[in-house]
């Protein structure tokens, strides 16, 4: 036989060899979902645009909400028309929304194990910036970084440093206009968020609320901001960021790492960490105890407890940030809600520095935080990836009772925007603002409500978040004998790591007339200043 023969005829087995191969693992798999489908009866979920079986006009779609800035109602329309639960494609990838209460609670608690939080989803957004940081992890990397946390934010109590707390305050405060022209809290409130974090996570505060910050601070803030900005930019835009130029994100990426190095080399300088606080620069602004000595006491590797520190410095500021600012737009534009809040705590607390005790006591307070998360969370919608053939248990079917498969690999969003404004969680006014709901509702068990998630993934700062939260309206309901609003512009939507509102926070205060830069009011005690 000539060569060229033998050579084609042996590549022709190959190929087919190789053919008869992916056809037979196709028909296993195949199998094998059937198997699983026909075990857990499942059925398939109602199908968006089945036609667009390559992802790429929802892809399109999305973008266009984004632009438009309407992506959440948009979902909403989207649960209105095809169910609680749907199925669809996103460039190539199959992806099932949800925002029933029991599918969120199936991925959450029940099958925990059968998804990844980061892999796939968000690790790649994370790892420039914390590599070894818990929202990129999964699995036991994720359970041993979690005990940490865990530990450490058990203690609410232990760990909401009121003194700091009163020292941002005044900060914010001395930058609020005291003749009554409209401007925006939301900015400050970053700012405050900043402060307080730093302060909390790394013993040292950036002091964004104050006229001497150091150009070394600021530069750091700046950076810190734009990384945020670019992390939440490229998760929207998905597989397309590639494209884009990272040089800028990169190099701000690597200020804030060396800053917070050279913080964590001077603790780890010293012996022990508390005495530090004196020979530091930054007495002013120093704290006692901070996240990072706690996490010095298990490592001495200065990349890990960067990205310890780092971590809660990506989570705990814009999301504290997008509560307050929503909380105080929402007070601003309810006056009767504002009223009875302001005399709650004025009836609990009068005008002393409230105690822990007194911020644990506010049950008004607590349902206020509850009505602005339920109808803004910070967290709007979250993914998982099954990381093994899986299912939920609702969804399927035609009338959406049936459960239905998830293959390895797929993804499901989820979302709280859906199951918060849902009517049958919570009534035809669920699109209203009316934290009386909450008399009769428990945060806690309630399905369907997830600000914080749920199960062992659960937001671990949320206790913290909320004293935190609690103690800056506090102040601000003390302060000021009236908040307004400032202009007549709506709530606008804007992405970004947290939800914000585009059109900002603008109000307008009325200070106690006998206001002296220390709470004073007719009739009622005057606080001690705090220096
Ligand atoms: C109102 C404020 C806050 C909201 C609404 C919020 C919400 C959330 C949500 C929804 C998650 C889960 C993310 C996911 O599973 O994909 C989460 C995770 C997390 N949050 Fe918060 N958070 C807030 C404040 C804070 C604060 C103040 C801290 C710490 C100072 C914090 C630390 C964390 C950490 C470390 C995780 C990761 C947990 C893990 O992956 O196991 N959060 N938060």
């Amino acid at each position: 036989m000539h060569m060229y023969t033998v050579l084609y005829f042996g590549l022709a087995t190959a190929g087919l060899h190789y053919f008869a191969l992916v056809l037979a693992e196709k028909y296993q798999r195949w199998q094998a979902l059937r198997v699983f489908a026909k075990h857990h009866k499942t059925k398939p979920a109602r199908r968006e645009n089945p036609w667009d079986v390559l992802g790429i006009y929802k892809v399109v779609a999305m973008a266009r909400l984004v632009i438009k800035g309407t992506s959440l109602d948009g979902a909403i329309d989207l649960f209105q028309r095809l169910g609680r639960t749907y199925s669809s494609k996103i460039l190539t990838q199959p992806v099932l929304f949800t925002c029933d209460p029991r599918n969120m609670r199936h991925v959450l608690i029940t099958a925990f194990t059968d998804f990844d939080s980061s892999r796939g989803i968000r690790d790649h957004l994370f790892r420039p910036i914390t590599p070894h940081g818990i929202f990129a992890l999964d699995g036991n990397e994720w359970k041993t970084a979690r005990r940490l946390y865990r530990d450490h934010f058990s203690r609410t109590r232990d760990i909401v440093d009121l003194d700091l707390q009163e020292r941002c305050f005044r900060n914010l405060e001395a930058l609020i206009p005291s003749d009554n022209t409209p401007f925006d809290l939301q900015p400050l409130f970053l700012r405050l968020m900043l402060d307080l974090t730093t302060a909390f996570a790394m013993g040292v505060c950036v002091d964004s609320l104050r006229p001497d910050q150091s150009v070394e601070k600021k530069r750091f803030v700046d950076a810190l901001i734009h990384v945020k900005k670019t992390m939440a930019r490229d998760g929207f835009l998905g597989p397309v960021h590639v494209f884009l130029s990272k040089k800028e994100f990169h190099a701000s990426c690597s200020t804030v790492q060396h800053f917070v190095e050279d913080i964590i080399r001077q603790k780890l300088a010293v012996s022990r960490p508390k005495d530090k606080s004196d020979s530091q620069e930054d007495v002013a602004t120093a704290v006692e105890s901070c996240f990072l000595d706690k996490l010095m006491e298990g490592s001495g590797d200065v990349i890990e407890l960067r990205d310890g520190v780092l971590t809660l410095l990506i989570a705990g500021i814009d999301s504290v940030a997008s509560l307050l600012s929503t909380a105080t737009f929402l007070l601003s534009r309810h006056q009767a809600a504002q009223d009875k809040l302001r005399a709650s705590i004025l009836d609990k607390v009068g005008y002393e520095l409230p105690s822990f005790n007194d911020l644990r006591g506010l049950a008004y307070l607590r349902y206020v935080f509850n009505e602005t998360m339920r109808v803004y969370p910070p967290v709007p919608f979250n993914a998982r990836t099954a990381n093994q053939d899986t299912y939920l248990p609702v969804g399927g079917g035609p009338d959406g009772e049936d459960s239905v498969l998830v293959e390895k690999g797929a993804r499901i969003v989820f979302s709280s925007w859906g199951s918060h404004r849902d009517l049958d969680n919570f009534g035809r006014d669920a699109h209203e603002f009316i934290p009386e709901r909450w008399e009769n509702l428990q945060a806690d068990t309630l399905a369907g409500f997830i600000p914080f998630n749920l199960g062992p993934r659960a937001c671990p700062g949320q206790n913290f978040a909320l004293m935190e939260a609690s103690y800056v309206v506090v102040r601000l309901l003390q302060t000021f004998s009236r908040i307004e609003k400032g202009d007549d512009k709506p709530w606008k939507e804007n992405l970004g790591l947290n939800l914000s509102n585009k059109n900002g926070t603008v109000i307008k205060v009325v200070r106690y007339p006998d206001h002296s830069g220390v709470v004073k009011a007719n009739g009622h005690p005057v606080i001690e200043k705090v220096v």
